[in-house]
């Protein structure tokens, strides 16, 4: 599912959020592994505010294993805890737990030291759409959804998710919106799928795609398509492709619509292997 989103959605998007906020102890962040910046909430810092932070980087099965490691020793420089996951195999979830207790240790030892009983520690899931979230909480969930309705201050009942005895998870995500000012970022979320085709144009998506396989993975693109030498000229890429792959009109041209949509298709199904489309240092360019 992807929403379209307006003012009117992100701020309700935002207040459903706060409003859950209240009843947890920790956030979990999920960004896809791929593009960990350009999938994150524009606001997400404003948003969650002080609360404790986990980030999942979820999808890693379909990253660049050497990035995933450069993006979690940036997050962790940046003081932030981060766990690589993969919710569609589960790989990767048992650390979700062990890294919550570890960020919540003085809360948890400060309720104990004035006599509060242990409990489980609350959570929730936020993230961009198609990021993970309802594919994560099904993982976790197995069959221990728990209906509890009368916690303090809950006017509506929330479900919680009963993952093991010392965490508990609300059903329910928090969707949020993603960036939009940005043209690469935008193109980025087209490749992993996180907005639709048709709010950009599909040749500029897969020209964004051929223009960074051919800076980052040049052997991939070179050994996909048949190409012994990468030519200068982007139209004779495509020519190169289109031909090597039989995307040709009825009078034997390139169809540079099929061709553009092999593209796309193909490194987003991970045909061309895991791949990442953008490394710490672009961020820190940025800053
Ligand atoms: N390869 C891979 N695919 C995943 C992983 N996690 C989720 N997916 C796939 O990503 C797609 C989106 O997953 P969802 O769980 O529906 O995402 P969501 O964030 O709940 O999406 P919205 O409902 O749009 O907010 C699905 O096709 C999942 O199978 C993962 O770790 N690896």
């Amino acid at each position: 599912m992807t929403i379209q989103w307006f003012p009117g959605h992100m701020a309700k998007a935002r207040r459903e959020v706060t409003e859950k906020l209240k009843l947890i102890d920790i956030v979990f962040e999920l960004v896809d592994a791929r593009i960990p910046a350009s999938s994150r909430n524009p606001m997400i810092d404003e948003i969650i505010q002080h609360k404790p932070r986990l980030i999942l980087l979820n999808k890693a099965d379909m990253a660049d294993a050497a990035k995933t490691k450069q993006w979690l020793d940036y997050y962790a420089s940046q003081g932030n805890k981060a766990i690589a996951i993969n919710a569609h195999e589960g790989t990767g979830l048992t650390k979700i737990t062990s890294a919550s207790k570890e960020l919540l240790k003085e809360k948890f030892d400060r309720m104990k030291a004035k006599g509060i009983k242990p409990r489980a520690i609350r959570a929730m899931i936020v993230g961009i759409p198609n990021v993970g979230k309802s594919t994560l909480i099904n993982r976790l969930a197995k069959k221990n959804i728990a209906k509890t309705g009368n916690m303090p201050g809950v006017t509506k009942a929330q479900q919680w998710i009963k993952v093991g005895k010392e965490l508990e998870l609300l059903d329910t995500p928090g969707i949020l919106w993603p960036k939009f000012e940005d043209q690469e970022v935008g193109l980025k979320l087209a490749l992993t799928g996180a907005i639709k085709d048709t709010l950009l144009n599909l040749h500029d998506i897969s020209l964004y795609a051929i223009r960074f396989l051919e800076k980052q993975y040049p052997d991939r693109l070179q050994k996909r398509y048949g190409i012994n030498e990468i030519p200068e000229e982007i139209v004779e890429l495509f020519d190169q492709i289109g031909t090597f792959r039989g995307c040709l009109t009825s009078g034997a041209m390139v169809d540079y619509d099929k061709t553009a949509e092999l593209v796309v298709r193909e490194v987003r199904s991970e045909k061309m292997g895991p791949l990442t489309f953008e490394v710490p240092q672009d961020i820190q360019a940025e800053e």
